[in-house]
């Protein structure tokens, strides 16, 4: 079901194709081959809007391009392993999606990944920023409200930020957010359109569900079960895995969702809207996710967060002192001498 709705999406999207001023698209896949790396390269493969993939990862991509060559659909796709090859793989891209680092265990917190993950989402993003400054950039990995600071810094270091091209992931938010909606609602889950807002972890996460279309309406204990439960969704994927490692398939889908929405507005497609973590003056937190209307140069405008209910600015009110010091431990750690 969910591949014949990415072929919509995808043909969607070619109808503006060929009326489009850019012909070529390239994606590069940053930790290609792993739990996310894979089945998101996958979902990008059976895009009619990508001309060519470039998979990067420090293992394995040799055998996971030749896997997806053989797949017939358009996209070219190229494996590149090691650092050594990493400046080659970007060159180029229009859209680089990194999903590279290492993932939760039961018992840790997604901050708990920071040591390792800061410095690989550090170094790649200094690489986007010499092979491919003027790329749409989306970070997977996680502690996603510190790693946003920390690739954007990376960049500015390098004097090529452009914070309208640079994204926290956060779709999975949305996408679990519409699946255990439209359960509780008795909907189909295609049909709802909730925005999350906020960060990607946590007390961060902040469904708005006065905002959801269709409207629903739940009880006040119910809305406060649903929110705990999608802030909590990732937690519950690490634990029923015991072990093996946290979202994977629900993660590529999200990702691939993401980015073909930044490559159907590269093609002039209007309208196109996601909610991501981005530079924002929104609120007092310096990065902050609401929805983004997205166009050919990544972010076109900020829509805002809209008006809150009582129970929203709570969950505001709890949301922005963790979200500051997620953003300030990134922009320590990228400043540190
Ligand atoms: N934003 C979200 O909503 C969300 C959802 C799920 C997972 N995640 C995060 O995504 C990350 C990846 O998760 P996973 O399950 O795919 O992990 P994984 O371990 O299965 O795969 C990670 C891949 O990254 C590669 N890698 C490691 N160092 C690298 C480097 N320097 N350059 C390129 N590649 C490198 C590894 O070789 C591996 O193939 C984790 O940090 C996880 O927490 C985020
Ligand atoms: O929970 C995690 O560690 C992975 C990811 O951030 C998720 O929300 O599933």
């Amino acid at each position: 079901m969910f591949l014949r709705v990415f072929r919509v999406a995808a043909q969607q999207g070619a109808k503006n194709f060929s009326t489009s001023h850019q012909n070529n698209v390239k994606v590069a896949v940053c930790g290609a081959s792993g739990g996310i790396g894979q089945p998101l390269s996958l979902l990008l493969k059976q895009s009619p809007l990508i001309t060519e993939l470039s998979l990067y990862d420090i293992v394995h991509t040799p055998g996971v391009a030749a896997d997806l060559s053989h797949i017939d659909t358009r996209s070219k796709v190229v494996g590149f392993n090691g650092p050594e090859n990493l400046e080659k793989a970007l060159q180029g891209a229009d859209v680089v999606i990194i999903p590279a680092g290492v993932p939760r265990k039961p018992g840790m917190t997604r901050d708990d990944l920071f040591n390792t993950n800061a410095s690989i989402v550090r170094d790649l993003a200094n690489a986007c920023g010499k092979a491919c400054p003027k790329a749409l950039i989306g970070i997977i990995s996680n502690p996603v409200n510190s790693t946003v600071p920390i690739a954007s810094e990376a960049l500015a270091k390098l004097g090529v930020l452009d914070p309208k091209r640079i994204f926290g992931v956060s779709t999975l938010d949305v996408v679990r957010a519409n699946a255990f909606i439209g359960e509780a609602a008795g909907v189909e889950p295609s049909k709802v359109n909730i925005p999350v807002i906020g960060g990607h972890s946590g007390v961060t996460i902040m469904p708005l569900f006065s905002q959801c279309t269709p409207s629903v309406s739940f009880s006040a204990d119910k809305i406060k079960a649903l929110t705990e439960r999608i802030q909590e969704a990732g937690t519950e994927v690490v634990k029923a895995k015991a072990g093996a490692g946290s979202a994977t398939l629900s993660m590529a889908y999200a990702g691939a969702r993401f980015a073909i929405s930044l490559i159907r507005a590269l093609q002039g497609e209007q309208n196109v809207i996601e909610c991501a973590y981005v530079r924002s003056d929104i609120t007092e937190a310096k990065y902050f996710s609401t929805p983004l209307l997205l166009g050919k140069n990544g972010i076109e405008k900020n829509l805002g967060m809209g008006s809150l209910n009582a129970f929203e600015q709570e969950l505001l009110s709890k949301a922005i002192p963790e979200l500051k010091k997620n953003i300030q431990v990134g922009e320590e750690f990228i400043n540190k001498k």
